[in-house]
């Protein structure tokens, strides 16, 4: 028996129990009045929302209240948010009643019998909204089982041995990229150095870039005020969005570059806008205000597409970003074996939460692929860092080419939100995954009855 799960043993007997699991539909009015928060070439008026699910643990021989909640979400922008709540609640059947100590010391199992189980299945599988609500419930085990170790969930995970990193991965479909015992080889040759990048962490953080002075729908003087208040608060790495409209992007490029100058990294995002031979066409006019990637150039799900895409740019020096629409360790193992992707940008939700992620981080590093995380949204920069950090610690041991993304909306809402200086992510240092909301927040946003919508034209 590995050590973490014995000691996991000693401090939750068997009939510790998940006793409830709920979802609440939280949706922020991010959209309102036009302030194009959010915005892109086709998502032009995102309201962030969060699918939220709250788990409680009990004893099964006692009369007495819940000993641990737990909170996870999924991350939608707007209309749909109740239909990944209904999918959580679809899931309750498989999660309540289950023993904490036999999920945490046997996950992959757990985690499989969520997405594999044998009608629900058939909505996905492992895609789309039966998915996003897996993330949901699998985050919020996550946060639970770090409350209970009193960790952040990235020291939990730092703590792990790399057998026990391995055992929390379904490596179905996967033997054919990456093997357990290569996957176990990557762990082994980060694990002597792991303190040494604590250390690191704990003095320098992680560099990180803005995308939220970028958004599409931003006036020119919104987009100058925002990038000159996040270059005076360190930032030093950017984000824009491109459309379909070549002579808009040109004048926005001009803007940014006049601000900026010419040298600091610059990132483009299509937010999948384009068709193949489009997206080329478009990149190369593009090209000389010099992007370091293009981000979902086309459709999430063209992997061919992307790879096209890739061989013409790349000359130019620009890399192909996707991930964000990416939906399981499958896509993610096509699109690094074939060379598609030069950024991993894997999401914290879209994923089937970490367990699938840390297969997808091997994935990368055995493929020698960069992750650059999506976050954003609502709750995911609160979730990246621990994934970010975990992945520097035990898996790539390198910071080269790799940052976390950032954008500034709706971290209040947390009760632990994440901590930015200087253009670098902090290591969180509160128990759990950072993904519990405060209280007054999810009753003021719940939707349609919170006073925040009923008092909002939707
Ligand atoms: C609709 C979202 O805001 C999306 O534009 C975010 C995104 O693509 C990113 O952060 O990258
Ligand atoms: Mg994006």
């Amino acid at each position: 028996m590995a050590p973490l799960f014995s000691r996991l043993k000693t401090l939750l007997s068997r009939d510790v129990i998940i006793s409830s699991l709920t979802a609440r539909d939280v949706r922020f009015p991010t959209s309102a009045c036009g302030t194009g928060h959010g915005s892109d070439a086709l998502h032009k008026d995102p309201n962030y929302s969060a699918a939220y699910a709250v788990l409680t643990a009990a004893s099964s021989n006692s009369e007495g209240g819940s000993l641990y909640s737990g909170h996870g979400l999924t991350f939608t922008i707007g209309r749909g948010n109740e239909v990944v709540c209904a999918a959580i609640k679809s899931l309750e059947p498989l999660v309540v009643g289950r023993s904490l100590v036999d999920i945490f010391t046997d996950f992959a199992s757990f985690w499989h019998s969520l997405t594999c189980e044998t009608q629900l299945r058939w909505i996905g599988p492992e895609k789309g909204a039966i998915h996003l609500a897996v993330a949901a419930v699998i985050n919020a085990l996550w946060d639970l089982w770090g409350k209970i170790e009193c960790k952040p969930v990235w020291e939990l995970l730092s703590d792990m041995s790399p057998e026990e990193i391995i055992s929390l991965i379904d490596w179905q479909y996967l033997s054919d990229a990456i093997t357990k015992d290569e996957a176990l080889a990557i762990l082994h040759k980060q694990y002597p150095s792991r303190r040494e990048r604590v250390e690191d962490l704990k003095e320098n953080g992680y560099p990180a870039y803005i995308t939220s002075a970028g958004w599409m729908g931003y006036s020119d003087e919104v987009v100058e005020e925002r990038l000159q208040s996040a270059l005076k608060s360190g930032f030093t790495k950017f984000k824009m969005k491109v459309s379909r409209d070549l002579s808009v992007d040109k004048h926005r490029c001009e803007l940014i570059r006049s601000i900026l100058g010419p040298n600091v990294p610059l990132m483009m995002d299509a937010n999948q806008c384009w068709d193949v031979d489009e997206a080329i066409a478009h990149m190369t006019a593009l090209s000389v205000y010099k992007p370091l990637w293009i981000e979902e150039p086309t459709s999430p799900d063209d992997i061919l597409g992307h790879a096209k895409i890739g061989r013409a740019l790349r000359p130019l020096g620009i890399g192909i970003a996707t991930g964000e629409h990416c939906h399981n360790r499958v896509m993610f193992k096509q699109f690094l074996e074939s060379g598609a992707m030069d950024y991993c940008q894997i999401d914290s939700c879209r994923l089937g939460g970490i367990n699938e992620i840390i297969a997808v981080l091997l994935l990368a590093e055995k493929f020698k692929v960069p992750v650059c995380p999506h976050a954003g949204g609502c709750g995911l920069c609160e979730m990246v860092q621990h994934l970010m950090f975990f992945y520097y610690i035990c898996i790539s041991g390198s910071k080269e080419s790799r940052l976390i993304e950032y954008a500034d909306h709706l971290h209040e809402h947390f009760v632990h939100p994440v901590t930015v200086n200087n253009g670098c992510y902090l290591l969180p240092t509160s128990a759990g995954y950072s993904t519990e909301m405060k209280k007054e927040s999810v009753e003021e946003y719940s939707y349609p009855n919170g006073p925040a919508w009923t008092k909002t034209i939707s």
